[in-house]
C-alpha cells in the first residue's frame, strides 16, 4: 500500500523530453542547435520547414525541434504541437524593431490550447551585441507578471559562443522533471485510492453475501 516503489523507477526511465524552438527568421535558432549537438558554429541559411537534433544534458535526451521562423512559414507551427514538453523560444535581443513583432509571436504562442502544459524558455539571444536589450528589459517589456500560472524564465545567451545555453536547459530540466514527478505521484496516488476502494468493494461484497445467506436461512416464510 501507499506510493510504491514503480513511480521512482518510472522517473528515472522517462528521460526523453521534445522541445519545439521557435521565434522570428534569424533569431539565431540554428545556431543555438548546432552549438548545442556539435559545440560548434556552423554556417546557416534560413530554415525552410524544420532541423531536428537530439541533445544530451545531464542524462537527458532532448529531441529539438528548430523550425523555420519566417512569417510564411509561422502558420505551420502547430503541426509541431502535439506531445511538445517545453518550448525554445528565441529572441534577437539585438532586433529592436521587430521586437514587438516577436512579443506577439510569444504571445500567441502562450494562448496556444495544445501548449498550454508547456515551459517556456525565452532565450534573450545575441548579448553579445551592444545594442542588445538586456534579458531584464526583454522580461520587463513581455510583461511575463501577466502569466503567473504559466512556467516562463528568461534566459540571456550568446549562441554563437554557446554561453547561457545550459543554464537554459537546465531550468527546462527542473521544470520538466518536476511536472514528470508530480504526474507519476499523483498516478500513483490516485491507483493506490482506486485499489483501496477496489478492496473495499471486494470485501464488503463478501460480507454481503454472507449476510444475505444467513438472512435467508433464517427468514420464517421463505422457500
Ligand atoms: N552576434 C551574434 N550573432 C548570432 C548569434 N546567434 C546567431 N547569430 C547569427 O544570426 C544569424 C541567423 O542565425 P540562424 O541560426 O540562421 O537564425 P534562425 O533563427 O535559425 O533563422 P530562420 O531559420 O530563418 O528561422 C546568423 O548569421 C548567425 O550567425 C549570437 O549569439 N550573436
Ligand atoms: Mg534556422
Amino acid at each position: 500500500m501507499g506510493i510504491n516503489f514503480s513511480i521512482f523507477t518510472k522517473l528515472f526511465r522517462k528521460k526523453e523530453v521534445r522541445l519545439l524552438m521557435m521565434g522570428l527568421d534569424a533569431a539565431g535558432k540554428t545556431t543555438l542547435l548546432y552549438k548545442l549537438k556539435l559545440g560548434e558554429v556552423v554556417t546557416t541559411i534560413p530554415t525552410i520547414g524544420f532541423n531536428v537534433e537530439t541533445v544530451e544534458h545531464k542524462g537527458i535526451s532532448f529531441t529539438t525541434w528548430d523550425v523555420g521562423g519566417r512569417g510564411k512559414i509561422r502558420p505551420l507551427y502547430r503541426h509541431y504541437y502535439a506531445n511538445t514538453d517545453g518550448i525554445v523560444f528565441v529572441i534577437d535581443s539585438s532586433d529592436r524593431e521587430r521586437f514587438s513583432e516577436a512579443k506577439e509571436e510569444m504571445e500567441r504562442l502562450i494562448g496556444e490550447d495544445e501548449l498550454r502544459e508547456s515551459a517556456i524558455l525565452v532565450v534573450a539571444n545575441k548579448q553579445d551585441l551592444a545594442n542588445a536589450m538586456t534579458p531584464d528589459e526583454i522580461r520587463d517589456k513581455l510583461q511575463l507578471e501577466k502569466y503567473r500560472d504559466r512556467k516562463i524564465y528568461v534566459q540571456g545567451a550568446i549562441s554563437i559562443e554557446g554561453d547561457g545555453l545550459y543554464e537554459g536547459l537546465d531550468w527546462l530540466t527542473s521544470v520538466i522533471s518536476g511536472k514528470m514527478a508530480k504526474t507519476e505521484i499523483t498516478k500513483s496516488i490516485n491507483k493506490t485510492i482506486a485499489d483501496g476502494h477496489k478492496q473495499y468493494k471486494t470485501g464488503y461484497g463478501w460480507l454481503h453475501g454472507f449476510y444475505e445467506g444467513i438472512k435467508s436461512k433464517f427468514t420464517v416464510g421463505a422457500n
